[in-house]
């Protein structure tokens, strides 16, 4: 389909610019004391000057066992840490310049690769018209779940490359990189309860949206990407503003209330997000973490050139939201469940790790 070439076009374009990309003329001494440096720090290796430890583990809590290439239990010692070219000595500007050359070259792949999901989105509308099918079948929808999961974990290290090199991030308290190490769960959530609100309101020309009461301790703080959870708390929440408003008829002056209810474990956090939307029914229920699947009449048309920062969050329509929120929560070890009382509403739970003990899910 033309919109999946063009996506594989970018990816072949972003290939090409990394392989292409000059390397920088070293003398032979940092040559060499590059070669040597990752060797040096093998297992003894000093830990960065500016690790950070993971603020929700308390330290020997837990002893994070390292499951080498071959799937064999590794040593029960510390973390891996990569700590390959912090000798302590300065390195020639030659490598900086080139190092920064390479988080700039980063950077413009990052933003190629912005539409990506909307374009592929795209792409399976074209596949579904093409061969006039209503669904995808489960090789399709498998190779979307890995290939959007691999999306993640790429962005994932792009976004922590570039805000690691970029020296103005450093300012950024309790950031590393992309990683808030003190992300505050209720302000994330009131923001994604607000937003979520607006463009209920903008979509169904309300005065004033169906209310949402969060139940959340004030201080709670764990390390997470605030980007992935601004992102899967949004979704869900609009899901369930979108099912209230229907169920219950758009000139109703009252709504019932979403009740969104954060619990902190020592092993997860947990966010529960209750409607009273009518629920789903059970048959629908697989259908639901399917790409493509909505019950949206007609799903918005996406410009040919369309161009990401005009782009409106719409209230729903593409079959999107479920999915890939599920992958991001099972990105950092967490999961999405959803639990229907049809004709009644839905409770949606969302298991946040808290321990960063798993290893990236790639299959
Ligand atoms: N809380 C809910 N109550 C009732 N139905 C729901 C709820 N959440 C999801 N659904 C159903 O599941 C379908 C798929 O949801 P999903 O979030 O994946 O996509 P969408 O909301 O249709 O579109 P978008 O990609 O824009 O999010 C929805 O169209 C809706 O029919």
């Amino acid at each position: 389909m033309p919109s999946i070439k063009k996506v594989q076009d970018w990816y072949a374009q972003s290939f090409e610019e990394l392989t292409t990309l000059s390397r920088p003329s070293l003398a032979a001494d940092v040559r060499e004391r590059l070669i040597r440096s990752p060797k040096q720090n093998g297992r003894d290796s000093k830990l960065l000057s500016h690790t950070t430890h993971n603020p929700s583990v308390k330290q020997g809590q837990y002893t994070s066992r390292q499951i080498s290439g071959n799937g064999a239990k590794g040593s029960t010692s510390s973390r891996r840490y990569y700590a390959a070219a912090d000798d302590g000595g300065d390195w020639p500007p030659e490598l900086n310049d080139y190092n920064k050359r390479f988080a700039k070259t980063l950077e413009g792949i990052k933003r190629r690769h912005d539409s990506v999901v909307t374009t592929v989105a795209q792409g399976i509308l074209e596949y579904k018209r093409n061969r006039q099918r209503m669904q995808i079948d489960s090789t399709i929808q498998s190779f979307l779940d890995r290939f959007y999961m691999s999306r993640i974990g790429i962005r994932m290290l792009i976004g922590q490359h570039i805000a690691l090199t970029d020296q103005r991030s450093h300012s950024e308290p309790n950031y590393v990189g992309v990683i808030c190490t003190r992300t505050n769960v209720r302000e994330l959530a009131q923001e994604a309860i607000e937003n979520a609100r607006f463009v209920c309101e903008d979509h169904y020309g309300l005065f004033d949206a169906p209310k949402v009461q969060l139940v959340c301790k004030p201080g709670l703080e764990f390390m997470y990407v605030p980007g992935h959870l601004s992102h899967m708390l949004f979704e869900t929440l609009k899901n369930s503003l979108r099912a209230v408003v229907e169920t219950h008829g758009q000139d109703k002056q009252e709504f019932p209330i979403t009740k969104v209810i954060i619990a902190e474990g020592k092993e997860d956090i947990t966010i529960k997000i209750s409607d009273e939307g009518g629920g789903i029914p059970r048959s629908a229920i697989p259908l639901v973490w399917t790409y493509m699947y909505t019950t949206v009449e007609t799903t918005p048309s996406l410009d040919p050139d369309f161009n990401k920062s005009d782009f409106k969050a719409p209230m729903a329509g593409f079959g999107y939201g479920l999915p890939i929120s599920r992958l991001y929560a099972r990105y950092f070890g967490g999961d999405l469940k959803l639990i229907s009382l049809e004709g009644y509403g839905t409770d949606v739970y969302l298991h946040l790790n808290r321990l960063s003990s798993s290893s990236e899910p790639l299959q």
